[in-house]
């Protein structure tokens, strides 16, 4: 039964940068607290726990899934960690937010996903943008008919990063680093997201740096049933660009900012016709990170997992699996092939 006054208490692996903003939500999110900080180095912790305000820090993550008054944990670790501390947080009975990309390959992932069945907690990767009340007015406009017969998606997620450090997970191949996996996820999952299916078969082609076979580029094309056809492109190494673009036979949806909204003005959308029409939609501008935590605590509260997000989770790691591998053979994959069902 949902007790919507009950306040969840989360606990956060890692003083990973992310974990800043998400302690912000946390604070800001109603009936929450940030109950637990924990790092490998017991100081840091410490460090981090006064700067944020947290009750209590730790100095393993092991102490704080021990921690029995925390029902939910984030967990912002590099990639190559997320499989393992989601499988542990969830035998010890957490629900796991987990970042992204959630996992290596699509078997470590579908595992994630078994454990927290078989524990009864959720499990949901740490894409933001799907809970802003503007993915809601986008997908209604989407699954209505207001752009006809859906033919194309295209979308693209990339920044320019000169600067980026040489220890940054991004760059390390045993960490899970990668443009693809970085920021592909969000241009996948943002496909299956609005084309509600998986594609029949994927192209993908990539730019890899040459002492460490991580790539800073990634071109792909996914052709979906009824001539649905959808591409994007990712890097490190172009200026921001985060836009998608559903069209159809009849208008075209555009979303020039779709991972987080520019910081001037209102959140918005287009969609522009066939006769010369183009008209914009203003949304409500809440911080998407506190609508997460305010989707998931509520979750919690109600008792009933919400199997689409790890779904929705899955089949991106199992897109991005499968057209890393064209990428690498230089051919087409046909899903099916490549990891039946
Ligand atoms: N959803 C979103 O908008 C965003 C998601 N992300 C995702 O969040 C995750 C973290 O990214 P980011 O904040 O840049 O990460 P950071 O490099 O800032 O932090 C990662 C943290 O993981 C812990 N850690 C444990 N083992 C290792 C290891 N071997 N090497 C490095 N760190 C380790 C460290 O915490 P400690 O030492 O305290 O234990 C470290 O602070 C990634 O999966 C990334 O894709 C990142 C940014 C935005
Ligand atoms: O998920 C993320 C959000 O966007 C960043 C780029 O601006 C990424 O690097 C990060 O990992």
């Amino acid at each position: 039964m949902k007790d919507s006054s009950r306040t969840v208490r989360w606990g956060i692996l890692g003083t990973a940068r992310i974990a800043e903003k998400i302690s912000i939500a946390i604070h800001q999110a109603e009936n929450a607290e940030l109950t637990c900080i924990a790092s490998r180095d017991s100081q840091r912790a410490v460090d981090w726990a006064q700067k944020h305000h947290v009750k209590r820090s730790v100095g393993s993550y092991e102490a704080l899934l021990a921690d029995s008054e925390i029902d939910a944990v984030y967990i912002p670790l590099p990639p190559s960690l997320h499989g393992e501390w989601t499988v542990r947080a969830a035998r010890a009975g957490k629900h796991v937010l987990c970042e992204k990309p959630l996992a290596l390959n699509v078997n470590q992932a579908r595992e994630m996903r078994r454990v927290c069945l078989e524990n009864q907690v959720q499990l949901m990767d740490g894409v933001m943008w799907y809970h802003h009340p503007r993915a809601r007015e986008i997908l209604q406009k989407i699954r209505s008919d207001a752009l006809g017969e859906h033919r194309r998606f295209t979308s693209a997620f990339t920044i320019c990063w000169d600067n980026i450090p040489e220890n940054d997970l991004r760059l390390q191949r045993d960490l899970g680093g990668g443009s693809l996996g970085d920021l592909g996820w969000y241009c996948i999952g943002a496909t299956l997201w609005a084309f509600n299916e998986l594609p029949q078969k994927v192209f993908g082609t990539s730019r890899s740096y040459e002492d460490n076979d991580v790539d800073y580029n990634f071109s792909g094309t996914m052709w979906f049933s009824k001539d649905r056809i959808a591409s994007f492109d990712c890097g490190f190494d172009v200026c921001m660009r985060k836009w998608f673009e559903i069209a159809g036979t009849k208008a075209s949806l555009v979303c020039d900012d779709f991972t987080r909204p520019w910081d001037n003005g209102r959140p918005k959308f287009h969609i522009n016709d066939d006769q010369g029409n183009s008209i914009k939609y203003e949304t409500e501008d809440p911080l998407q990170e506190t609508c997460m935590i305010n989707h998931f605590c509520d979750i919690i509260r109600s008792g009933r997992l919400e199997q689409q997000w790890s779904d929705l989770g899955i089949n991106t790691q199992r897109v991005l699996n499968a057209i890393d591998y064209s990428a690498r053979t230089e051919q087409v994959v046909n899903l099916a092939d490549f990891f039946p069902q």
